[in-house]
């Protein structure tokens, strides 16, 4: 039984990786469209956005001498790339999707707005809102959070590689505990790192609840779907 009508679903670049060094590994893309295809056979209306990390980040652009803007803005285009491979493996398993672009660049993707995209998932189609807010030094967590209110989500997924929100990076520091539930609050006086502050900050502030769970477990998102607690809720 779904308990959520609409949601957004953030997905990682660096996930998209799987147990390549760069770029696209075919076996998890067609596994998250099948994960996809499960929750959209269940009726959940579902709107995605995915990170560019497995191609580029305008950060460690900076770092290597890009102009950060234009840095950036690869980032943006990475996350296009990343959401048309997505789109793809979505209509080979049978799915309905478009992408919708943040920057203007038909015929890649049509240009975003809030009314395109519920009309799109009220008429069935999956709908990938790509190249983050359009805007710099802003992250896809951000364009997620930024999205997930604007469609009126009833909760933003953070689906990633970790199996939930911890004391510490569970990467870097192997004592770190699970939290089961977490505040807003708490997420930004512990600092956090799980999803950047910014857009912890405007889910707190427009009640947008999240789910961070591990998504590269295949059959998790359904269950989070189900209401299983597998991951950590924030809220206020
Ligand atoms: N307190 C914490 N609890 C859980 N994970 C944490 C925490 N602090 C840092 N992390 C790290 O955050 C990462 C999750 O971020 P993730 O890779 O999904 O997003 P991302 O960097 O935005 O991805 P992308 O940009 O590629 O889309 C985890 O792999 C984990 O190592
Ligand atoms: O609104 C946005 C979203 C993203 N970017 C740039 O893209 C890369 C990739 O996104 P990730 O969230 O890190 O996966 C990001 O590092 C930024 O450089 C952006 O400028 N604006």
């Amino acid at each position: 039984m779904a308990t959520y009508k609409r949601i957004l679903l953030k997905l990682s670049g660096e996930s998209l990786m799987g147990e390549k060094q760069y770029g696209i590994d075919e076996k998890r893309l067609a596994e998250y469209a099948a994960q996809i295809k499960e929750i959209h056979e269940m009726g959940i209306q579902t709107g995605i956005v995915i990170g560019g990390g497995n191609i580029f980040r305008g950060l460690s652009g900076a770092n290597k001498g890009f102009d950060r803007v234009k840095g950036d803005q690869m980032g943006m285009l990475a996350t296009v790339i990343n959401s048309l491979a997505l789109s793809s493996a979505l209509v080979a398993a049978g799915v309905k999707a478009r992408v919708l672009t943040a920057v203007r660049m038909e015929p890649i993707g049509e240009f975003y707005n809030k009314w395109k995209a519920i009309e799109c998932m009220e008429a069935g189609e999956v709908v990938i809102m790509s190249a983050g807010t359009g805007n710099p030094f802003f992250t896809t967590d951000t364009g997620s959070s930024l999205r997930g209110i604007e469609i009126e989500a009833d909760v933003m997924l953070k689906g990633t590689r970790v199996d939930g929100i911890y004391t510490a990076d569970p990467e870097k520091d192997p004592t770190a505990t699970k939290f089961h539930d977490i505040t807003y609050d708490e997420v930004l006086k512990r600092g956090l790192k799980v999803m950047d502050l910014t857009a912890t900050c405007m889910c707190k502030e427009n009640n947008l609840p999240i789910i961070v769970f591990d998504m590269d477990t295949v059959g998790n998102l359904k269950k989070v779907m189900q209401g299983e607690e597998i991951g950590t809720l924030v809220h206020n």
